[in-house]
Formats: structure tokens, C-alpha cells, sequence
């Protein structure tokens, strides 16, 4: 069918098509008194049960098979087509009418038997669907031992999954999120959550990151660093569909400031938010240093991200951090009704507008995240941050 037609089509609504039907459906008993056979009686009761069970139908079945119907019942009732040809810019009547018309001397009674099968087989397919609608399965991704990567309802959730070490993200898992991200992207799923597994969203970067480096090997393990983690923001930055954190517990680090390229953060009201970066002699990542400003504000940002003040869920809410925060006790269960319904909407139309919303900061962005890792590449380089891990390491080993 010509693409204007059906762009006219889709103005048809589905229940006043409905409802046309059954206004036409008005006439039937007039043909019903013309059978005489009992088995055209049965198909006509079939026929109008069909009639009866389209108007249940809850999705729209689509122009095509609209259309179809359409011309099955205009045939099934008054026979073959004999309305004048609609001009060619009517593009709705035309449509209709072609497929009426299409139908050239196909009988009465034929016509009645394919409407009803064709009913009957938009039921099962509904009620097929439904069934698996009330209990989908949720698929798990291969591959990751870091996260965990499932599918369920049209979202793709990415978990951080070393619970017993407060989910801390070590080499290996910045790369399942990488890889866990980009196949996110061009996924069939509306909408990706990041969130974690146990008490901790993150505890952040692992420190065991810069242990057992030997002193000459310092310089590489800095800048191999320093690359992981800017292709590490680039993948949140390119995100090209929602992008929901669901924040369970404490959140560190890195974890915090990935929370301004995400595109809802919810919180659970124990989680905190915590960037303990001059603490460890490091400096601001994630695009913090542009973003979080923006969030909520030079004197605040700094207050975070100079001077490592932990924030409590209802304090980074009330900061622009977080969009809401929810008891702990139902923050699972009302989390993801949410999201289960927001990965209902049409999925195209979410990633376009994200990507709107997105896309006049991207080039900015990227040079903020450059910078970032460049002066982080010196940090970690410095004894002020040597001296930060090895005194974490020997705290741990005190305890
Ligand atoms: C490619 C590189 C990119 C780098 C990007 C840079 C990012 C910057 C950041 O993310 S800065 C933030 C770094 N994170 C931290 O400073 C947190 C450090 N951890 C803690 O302070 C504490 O562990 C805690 C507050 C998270 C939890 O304390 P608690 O007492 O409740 O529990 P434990 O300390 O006993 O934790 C259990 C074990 O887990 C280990 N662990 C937890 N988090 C980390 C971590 N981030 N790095 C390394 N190890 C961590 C902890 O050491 C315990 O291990 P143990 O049982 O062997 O003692």
C-alpha cells in the first residue's frame, strides 16, 4: 500500500472502526433472513460472534489487517463492491474501497467464513500474547561474571554483582559495562537500569585498581587507566535510549557522578551519595565537574566534590541528583511497576527524544570527560594518592 495511505490510515482509530462496525452491523439481519441452509445459519451466528469478539480486541491489529476486515465485512454484507471509485487524494476511502474491491465476486458466504477465521485467529494471537505478557520470560545475558544482564518486560537491566565487595568495579567489570551498554543500545528493550546487587549500589572505582602495581609500571597503569575510564563515560554519554538508575543502597565514587548522565535516578531512602575524591587525592570524573554544578549549583557541587560531603537520599532529591526517592521497604516492588510501565511507551519515540534532549551537550561532554581522565591520569600518579590508597589498605588491614 502507497505510504500516504497508510500515514491517512493510521488516523483511523481502532475503536471507532469498531464502532462503524457495528453501526453497519445493524443491517445483518436483513441477510440473515435470506439463508435458508442450517449451516448458513451457523456461519451466520459465527459471523456474528465474530463481530461481538472483534470489539474485545485490545491492540490495534494494524492497518493491513483493518483493512481486511474491513473488506470481508462490506463483502460479507452487501456483496461484491459497488461503490463509486474514491479520487485518488481521498486516500482513506481509496484505501478502503481498493480493498473491497480487491475482493471481486468472492460469495457471501465465503466472505462471512474468512472474516470470522480471521477473527478467531486475531483472538488466539491476543490471548497467546497476553498469556505471555502476565508472565514474560526474563532472558540472562552470556558472558558476564562482574554484572548480571537480564531482559524481562522491555528492559534491560545491567546489575553490579561482586555484593561482598560492596559491588566495587575492578577492570574486569568497567569492560561488562562497556560491553553490557553497547549491546543495551541496540537491543529490542525501551529502556536500560543500572542498579546493584545486596546492600551497596557501588562502592566505586575498586582501589585494589592501583594495588600491586610495580613503581615502573605506574605510568602505564595510569594512562591504561585513564583510557578504560574515558571509553568507560563515553559509553553513558552515546547511551542513545533512557537510561534509569535505581540506586539500592550506598552509592561511592564514580557510581555518583555517573548518576548525571543517567536519565531518572530513583533511590531508595537508604542509599547516600558520596564522592570522597580529595579524601583519596583524586579529582572529579563522570562529567561531574560540568554536570553536577549544573545540577545543583556551584556552592553545592562543591560542597560534594570538594569536600566529600555524603549526601542522604532525601538530600540529593531535594539537590536534583535523585528524581525520587522511595521507602526501602516497597522501593523494589514500586520501582519496577514504574518502570514497567514506562517501557510500555513507544520505544522509538523515548530514544529520539532522549537523544533530544541529549544531544546539544554531547561534543561538550566528550571534552569534559577528556579532561577529566587527563588530570586523573597525573592524580593517581601523585603521592598524594598513593598515599590515600596504601593508608585505606592498611585501615582495612588494622580492622
Ligand atoms: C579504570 C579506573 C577508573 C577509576 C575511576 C575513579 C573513580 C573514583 C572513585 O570511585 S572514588 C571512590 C572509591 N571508593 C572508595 O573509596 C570506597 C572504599 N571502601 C570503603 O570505604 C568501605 O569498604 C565501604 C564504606 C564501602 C564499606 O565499609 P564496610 O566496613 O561496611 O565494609 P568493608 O570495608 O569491610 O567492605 C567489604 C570488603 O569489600 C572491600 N571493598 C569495598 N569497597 C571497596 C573498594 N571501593 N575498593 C576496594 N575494596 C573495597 C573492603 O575492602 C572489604 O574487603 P575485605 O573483606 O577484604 O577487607
Amino acid at each position: 500500500m502507497a505510504a500516504p495511505a497508510l500515514t491517512f490510515l493510521r488516523r483511523l482509530c481502532w475503536r471507532s472502526l469498531c464502532e462503524a462496525r457495528q453501526a453497519q452491523a445493524v443491517c445483518i439481519p436483513a441477510v440473515h433472513l435470506h439463508m435458508t441452509t442450517a449451516t448458513m445459519q451457523v456461519s451466520q451466528k459465527d459471523f456474528e460472534k465474530a463481530q461481538e469478539q472483534l470489539k474485545l480486541l485490545k491492540k490495534d491489529p494494524g492497518n493491513e489487517t483493518k483493512l481486511k476486515l474491513y473488506a470481508l465485512f462490506k463483502q460479507a454484507t452487501e456483496g461484491p463492491c459497488n461503490s463509486p471509485k474514491p479520487g485518488m487524494l481521498d486516500f482513506v476511502k481509496k484505501a478502503k474501497w481498493d480493498a473491497w474491491n480487491s475482493l471481486g465476486n468472492l460469495s457471501q458466504d465465503n466472505a462471512r467464513q474468512k472474516y470470522t477465521e480471521l477473527v478467531s485467529s486475531l483472538i488466539s494471537a491476543e490471548s497467546a500474547g497476553q498469556t505471555k505478557d502476565a508472565s514474560p520470560e526474563e532472558s540472562r545475558h552470556d558472558g558476564y561474571e562482574t554484572i548480571i544482564v537480564t531482559t524481562k518486560n522491555n528492559i534491560t537491566k545491567i546489575m553490579f554483582n561482586r555484593p561482598e565487595r560492596k559491588n566495587a568495579i575492578n577492570h574486569q567489570m568497567y569492560r561488562e559495562i562497556i560491553k553490557a551498554l553497547q549491546e543495551a543500545g541496540k537491543d529490542d528493550s525501551t529502556i536500560a537500569v543500572i542498579t546493584g546487587n545486596g546492600e551497596y549500589y557501588t562502592s566505586g572505582n575498586d582501589l585494589n585498581n592501583f594495588a600491586n602495581v610495580q613503581p615502573n609500571d605506574m605510568e602505564k597503569m595510569a594512562k591504561d587507566g585513564a583510557e578504560l575510564l574515558k571509553e568507560f563515560v563515553s559509553c553513558f554519554i552515546d547511551f542513545p535510549k533512557p537510561l534509569i538508575a535505581v540506586v539500592n543502597g550506598p552509592a561511592i565514587g564514580i557510581s555518583v557522578t555517573l548518576l548525571g548522565l543517567c536519565d531518572i535516578v530513583y533511590a531508595s531512602d537508604r542509599a547516600t551519595f558520596h564522592t570522597p575524591f580529595s579524601q583519596l587525592g583524586q579529582s572529579p570524573e563522570g562529567c561531574s565537574s560540568y554536570l553536577f554544578p549544573k545540577i545543583m549549583g556551584l556552592a553545592k557541587a562543591n560542597e560534594m566534590l570538594l569536600f566529600n560531603k555524603k549526601l542522604t537520599a532525601a538530600e540529593a532529591c531535594a539537590w536534583g541528583l535523585v528524581t525520587e526517592v522511595f521507602p526501602d521497604g516497597t522501593f523494589q516492588k514500586e520501582v519496577w511497576e514504574r518502570l514497567k510501565a514506562y517501557a510500555s511507551l513507544p520505544k522509538n519515540s523515548l530514544a529520539v527524544s532522549k537523544q533530544l534532549l541529549r544531544s546539544m551537550e554531547k561534543e561538550k561532554l566528550h571534552a569534559v570527560n577528556s579532561q577529566e581522565c587527563e588530570v586523573l591520569k597525573e592524580r593517581w600518579l601523585s603521592d598524594e594518592c598513593l598515599n590515600a590508597i596504601v593508608s585505606f589498605f592498611q585501615r582495612k588491614s588494622k580492622l
